[in-house]
């Protein structure tokens, strides 16, 4: 039987980019009309760095909300090789960051700033593991030795199995998880450990990036690999696994930024999140599993209480526009001129 209708809980989105200026108000619109939390990415243009930092942005992202909108943002604080254990303290205190993120300089959009050698961080990691202050992972390497492919399999051996032995209890969650290796390593740790997994790396390969010729639109970091890779995530993201839960990545770069001679890593999803992931789950026959991978795992995994409201999904073809209008730019969002099997029911 198949089912056309589903309500479920409210999902959170446990990893976006709303960046900041111009661009924060279209994109948190998106975010915010299906959301009822989201944890807030911190590479802006300079990054959030300090508790300071993520409680300005969070007064723009309010201000810049719908009226009415019942969405929570959920700060991060962006790991740079200075941040001290006083900071992370007053990021606890704040109660306002729930998360610090470690980029790999240059690993990525603006990681410019990000950590040279996880070595310099070991007393900001000690006092965040104290504090139960979750560390999320960009989980790729950087050297250009490395094939682009195998970047995050290589970061799990590297930096990832040493920083779980030497911080057995920190909280962890590997960021927007590309490949066998890192859902079986997620998998077999321990409960701390956990995984977001963006819509299209669900419902897409990396054949997407070059169907036809250059698709810079389905270029995002950590790249799209081979069928293998994204059938095991489907079965991570399905098996009912409380580490798995559902982060879009929703990476929002002008269409000029992207089709450009050195296009912007990033996909924007934030327009038809829960549809797409709607779409991936019934594909798999596994729409049961959609409700606890959205809208619980998350939650759970950061000790807030789930969420109380519902929305309705229903089976329906909805076409998606050409380009959004997103800070005076056009924005290209993920299946642009074509269509989504799902929508959120108006009424
Ligand atoms: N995912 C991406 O391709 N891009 C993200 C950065 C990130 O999440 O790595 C962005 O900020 O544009
Ligand atoms: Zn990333
Ligand atoms: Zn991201």
């Amino acid at each position: 039987m198949t089912t056309d209708r589903l309500t479920i809980t409210r999902p959170d989105d446990w990893h976006v980019h709303l960046r900041d200026g111009a661009m924060l108000r279209d994109v948190l619109r998106d975010t915010a009309r299906q959301m009822g939390r989201a944890i807030v990415m911190p590479n802006l243009v300079p990054p959030v760095v300090t508790s300071a930092d993520a409680a300005g942005y969070r007064e723009r992202i309010l201000a810049a909300l719908p009226d009415g909108a019942p969405f929570q943002p959920l700060m991060t604080l962006y790991l740079t090789d200075a941040t001290t254990p006083d900071e992370i303290e007053r990021a606890k205190a704040s109660g306002l960051v729930h998360g610090v993120k470690l980029y790999p300089a240059n690993a990525t959009t603006n990681s410019s700033r990000g950590v040279t050698d996880l070595r310099n961080c070991a007393a900001t990691l000690e006092a965040m593991q104290g504090i139960g202050m979750p560390l999320l992972v960009h989980g790729e390497v950087t050297d250009p030795d490395i094939d682009v492919f195998d970047r995050e399999a290589v970061f799990i051996d590297r930096v990832l199995t040493p920083l779980v032995r030497d911080f057995p209890q920190l909280k962890i969650v590997l960021e927007h998880i590309t490949t066998t290796a890192a859902a079986e390593f997620v998998h077999a740790a321990p409960a701390n450990i956990g995984a977001t997994i963006t819509a299209h790396h669900l419902l897409l390969n990396r054949n997407a990036m070059f169907a036809g010729g250059l698709r810079p639109h389905h270029y995002c970091l950590p790249v799209l690999k081979r069928e293998v890779h994204r059938r095991a995530l489907v079965s991570a993201a399905t098996s009912g696994s409380s580490k798995f839960f559902l982060g879009t990545d929703s990476a929002p770069h002008s269409k000029h930024a992207k089709e450009a001679a050195c296009g912007c890593a990033g996909i924007y999803t934030a327009h038809a999140a829960i549809e797409l992931y709607a779409e991936a789950f019934d594909a798999a026959g596994a729409l049961d599993r959609l409700e606890a991978f959205a809208s619980f795992h998350g939650a759970d995994f950061y000790g807030l209480p789930r969420n109380t409201g519902t929305i309705t999904l229903e089976r329906a073809s909805t076409p998606v526009p050409e380009t959004l209008p997103v800070g005076g730019h056009d924005l290209v969002p993920f299946r642009a001129g074509t269509t989504v099997a799902w929508r959120i029911s108006p009424g």
